[in-house]
């Protein structure tokens, strides 16, 4: 045999032993909701975007109910920075005055929103945006006097979503709310949460712009890669996260304490990650899951790197 066809066969049976490693995972994972928060951070690079894009159109066609919920967060800070108004913080959440809501508006909803709308169009999709507003999907109260139009969210109603999910769209959630008086700038991560709790979601997935959570931000070697609903609550009691991880990370708690089985923090800005967490067995970012293994027939892993 000539080396060129040695070669050609050995990566043939490559391709055929991923799928054949993908195939337990694909028939396990058809039909289920999934969760996915797409975050600000892990969009910046449209290279990466549309690989996330076309990933997304793969799970759809293997048969899982996709909602994508989006943040923009660093577009907002652009634009509030073009604009000669504050960025400020304030464990995690964005201080939101009346200005900012605006921009977040803006941003959120007429431009992340629309982008991926198009996007996923793109790749074959039928993508439908949705402000948290429309059909009152995220109903928000303030959350604290200090963060302005910040909201925390009282109430999901799941039936825009359902609609356009059993009309064979993917649905497309801007994090904004709606309150008694206006709008509402909700977290994304919080939005993600609820709306998977909401839902039942089988998995939620967040795709953020590092590998996982680290124990030590600083400390590359400290990347957790599985931590149970105590170990979860644990971590946040200590007090040790920071910034944009606070909100993440006690949006995963509660989406644990409300009966979301399984979440998964990946690194969006690694080529293809959503596709190595779902359908290898190694999965790939930080696993947090329940303190109890699963019924058998859930979707956990028995390992995680
Ligand atoms: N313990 C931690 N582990 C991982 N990331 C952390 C941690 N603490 C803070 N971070 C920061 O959280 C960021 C991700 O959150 P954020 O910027 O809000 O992203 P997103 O737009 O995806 O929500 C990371 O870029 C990282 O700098
Ligand atoms: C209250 C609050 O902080 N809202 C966020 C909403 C967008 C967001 O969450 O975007 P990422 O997911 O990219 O962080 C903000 O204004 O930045």
């Amino acid at each position: 045999m000539q080396k060129r066809d040695r070669r050609q066969r050995d990566l043939a049976r490559s391709k055929v032993e991923t799928l054949t490693e993908a195939l337990p995972w694909i028939s396990q994972m058809s039909g289920k909701t999934f969760v996915i928060k797409y975050g600000g951070s892990a969009m910046e690079d449209d290279d990466l975007c549309r690989q996330v894009v076309s990933d997304i159109e793969l799970l759809k066609l293997m048969g899982i109910r996709v909602v994508l919920v989006h943040g923009g967060g660093k577009a907002i800070n652009s634009l509030l920075t073009d604009l000669n108004l504050p960025v400020s913080f304030k464990d995690g959440l964005r201080v939101t005055d009346d200005a900012t809501m605006e921009v977040v508006q803006e941003v959120l909803v007429g431009r992340v929103n629309q982008h991926l709308v198009w996007a996923l169009n793109e790749f074959g999709h039928n993508a439908v945006g949705i402000s948290g507003a429309d059909g009152k999907t995220l109903q928000a109260e303030p959350a604290d006097p200090e963060l302005g139009r910040v909201g925390r969210i009282r109430e999901v109603s799941c039936e825009l979503i359902e609609t356009v999910l059993e009309d064979g769209y993917t649905p497309v959630v801007a994090s904004v709310g709606c309150g008694a008086d206006g709008f509402y700038n909700v977290n994304a991560d919080a939005a993600a949460g609820k709306i998977a709790e909401a839902m039942n979601a089988d998995k939620l997935i967040y795709l953020t712009d590092v590998d996982g959570l680290y124990r030590d931000v600083c400390d590359e070697d400290s990347l957790v890669a599985n931590l149970t609903r105590s170990e979860t609550h644990e971590l946040l009691a200590s007090d040790s996260l920071d910034g944009g991880m606070i909100p993440k990370v006690r949006s995963i708690a509660d989406a644990l304490d409300s009966g979301v089985r399984e979440v998964v923090i990946v690194n969006g800005t690694f080529p293809h990650a959503l596709l190595l967490e779902i359908y290898t067995d190694a999965g790939c970012g930080t696993l947090f899951t329940q303190d109890e293994p699963g019924p058998s027939g859930s979707l956990e892993r028995s390992s995680n790197v």
